[in-house]
């Protein structure tokens, strides 16, 4: 019998961010492996023109829950979705949900963050740190509340090299970043924001190291618990391998290599690719959320859930396992053949962006053009350039992070336990999960049908030969070109057809010879 599983039976969970990529990954495997459980509140606004119903619904209805609803039929009953605004001041949560959150939780994991890259620093600060504090505040009138898992990010001091599991200090005291906020209009904001950061490479590491730093100062006598995971990807194992719905982290990027669209990164092979599976977060996180509340620890724990410094795989062998799952699983209707490359020299990445990625853009637009469409390819090469270019910083460094914690709740896990909330990343087997990612972008994100896959490759087939007979029409008329403007090119032009004469003409000789 699972320790963890039981202690979450009969219990209130309270979840920020279930609508994102680990929050829905976290409530399936709670329902799945506790279908006992009393009830989990989750805040959400209304979004894309869905209701708050409407969003619930979607979700349970998706392929992720398909289990969920074998294990736990009356998940619909289970989970009551609270209109909440985490930009605004309670919340905007209404005085009866308020007080019912207030006295019926037992455990929270706030997961709800902005993880753009270029958010304002006003956004991230409002949604990282100060709906942090918020949430602290609540925390701390709730009488019946076992333990507060706050998912924090392994980047948050990406500024250092190697990471212990404790809070940095930031310089400026994120109370005083708060105020200040409050009153400055948003040009001396954008002004000052890369004063404030440093040497950070974006506002999101920033807000998120600040966050930490408030649940450190408000934590008061709350039971509380730091998670930082490091480049979140699709799910290894549960509830089946491959699973992703968001172009975050590396999932943007392997569409736009499938595709033919990414050609060339600036990014440094041996540098340590430290991916791991949502799956993988998600069990630690209910581990520690068990831990928490059981144990009770003196201070504030912090857990790294990386892969790194227990089982490294680098960009060069991650990028290279990505190219050849490409040839097993296609993507449909390929920009170009997917043949990328990385390389850490500057001068060479211009030039690759110049031919690779310009060039064709510009030859496709006026193709397109020509052919009375609008042309459209130019404007998402830009985009997907400008999206490459935020996340260079993660793929030419490499950060040691220390698994202590990680390591001493693994030990303290009963057999049972390390095998349902398995978070031994140890296990995991990189070839195998990265071609499950590279199938589950194709199913879960593309929507493409697999049956599609023999098409896909004659496409593909097609894209070579278009290859091909480009650069061979291309080789032509340069050298067309030459021998009008040069002698020497008309030189080696008369050597090399006369050569292919005498050779012709020996070969018919000889041949004509033996018969
Ligand atoms: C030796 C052989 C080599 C072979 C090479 C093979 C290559 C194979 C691929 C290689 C993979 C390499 C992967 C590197 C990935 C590194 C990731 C590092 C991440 C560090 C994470 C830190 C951990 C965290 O804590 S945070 C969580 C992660 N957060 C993010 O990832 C957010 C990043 N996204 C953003 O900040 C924004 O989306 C931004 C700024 C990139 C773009 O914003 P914009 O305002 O332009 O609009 P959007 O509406 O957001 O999107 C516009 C456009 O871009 C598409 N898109 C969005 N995100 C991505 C993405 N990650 N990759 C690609 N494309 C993306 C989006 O769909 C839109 O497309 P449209 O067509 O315009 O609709
Ligand atoms: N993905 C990754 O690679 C990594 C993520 N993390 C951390 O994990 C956590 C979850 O990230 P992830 O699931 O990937 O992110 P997502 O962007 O997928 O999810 C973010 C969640 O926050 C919610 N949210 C955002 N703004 C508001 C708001 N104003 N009011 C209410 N809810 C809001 C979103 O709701 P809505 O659906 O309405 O937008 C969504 O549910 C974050 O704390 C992140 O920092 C850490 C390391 C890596």
């Amino acid at each position: 019998m699972s320790m963890i599983a039981a202690f979450y039976g009969g219990k209130s969970i309270l979840i920020t961010g279930a609508t994102g990529f680990l929050g829905k990954v976290l409530m399936e495997k709670l329902f799945r492996t506790s279908p006992d459980l009393k009830v989990i509140y989750i805040l959400v606004r209304p979004k894309a023109g869905q209701t708050l119903q409407q969003r619930v619904f979607q979700i349970l209805n998706s392929k992720l829950f398909e289990k969920v609803k074998e294990v736990c039929p009356n998940v619909h009953e289970k989970i009551r979705a609270i209109y909440a605004d985490l930009n605004q001041s309670d919340f905007a949560i209404s005085k009866e949900d308020m007080q019912e959150l207030l006295s019926c939780t037992n455990i929270i994991f706030h997961c709800a963050a902005t993880v753009r890259f270029d958010d304002s620093l006003r956004h991230a600060v409002q949604l990282n740190v100060t709906a942090t504090q918020q949430l602290l505040l609540m925390a701390s009138q709730m009488p019946k509340l076992e333990a507060f898992i706050h998912i924090s990010t392994a980047f948050s001091n990406c500024n250092l090299k190697h990471i212990d599991e404790v809070i940095y200090p930031c310089p400026v005291e994120p109370k005083k970043i708060i105020d200040s906020l409050e009153w400055l209009d948003d040009s001396i904001i954008d002004e000052i924001t890369p004063k404030l950061i440093g040497d950070r490479p974006n506002t999101y590491t920033y807000t998120k190291a600040l966050g930490e730093m408030v649940v450190q100062q408000e934590s008061g006598n709350l039971n509380i618990a730091i998670i930082r995971p490091s480049i979140v990807g699709a799910t290894w194992q549960e509830p089946f391998p491959g699973w992703v719905d968001n172009l975050n982290g590396p999932s943007g990027l392997i569409i736009a290599a499938g595709k033919g669209f990414l050609r060339s990164i600036k990014a440094t092979p041996m540098a340590v690719a430290d991916l791991i599976p949502v799956d993988t977060v998600v069990n630690l996180t209910l581990a520690v959320g068990w831990y928490t509340a059981v144990h009770r620890p003196k201070s504030t724990l912090i857990y790294h859930c990386t892969s790194g410094n227990l089982n490294p795989c680098n960009w060069g062998k991650m990028g290279f396992t990505i190219l050849a799952s490409f040839e097993k699983i296609p993507y449909e209707r390929a920009f170009r053949r997917p043949n990328a490359d990385f390389t850490s020299n500057k001068f060479m990445i211009q030039y690759w962006n110049a031919v690779s990625h310009h060039a064709p853009a510009i030859i496709y637009d006026f193709y397109l053009r020509l052919t009375g469409r609008k042309p459209r390819m130019t404007k998402l090469m830009n985009r997907l350039l400008r999206t490459v270019s935020m996340l260079e910083y993660f793929v030419n460094r490499s950060w040691e992070w220390s698994t202590d914690n990680t390591e001493m709740l693994m030990s303290e896990l009963s057999p049972e336990d390390q095998r349902v909330f398995n978070f031994d990343v140890r296990q995991l087997n990189w070839l195998e999960y990265i071609e499950n990612y590279v199938l589950g972008v194709k199913k879960y994100l593309l929507k493409e049908d697999m049956a599609g896959i023999p098409e896909a490759r004659q496409h593909l087939k097609r894209l070579r030969n278009i290859h091909y007979l480009f650069n061979t029409a291309l080789f032509l008329i340069v050298w067309r070109l030459l021998i009008a403007r040069s002698q020497m090119a008309r030189n080696v032009w008369f050597f090399i057809v006369s050569f292919c004469y005498k050779f012709l003409s020996y070969f018919r000789a000889s041949s004509t010879l033996k018969a």
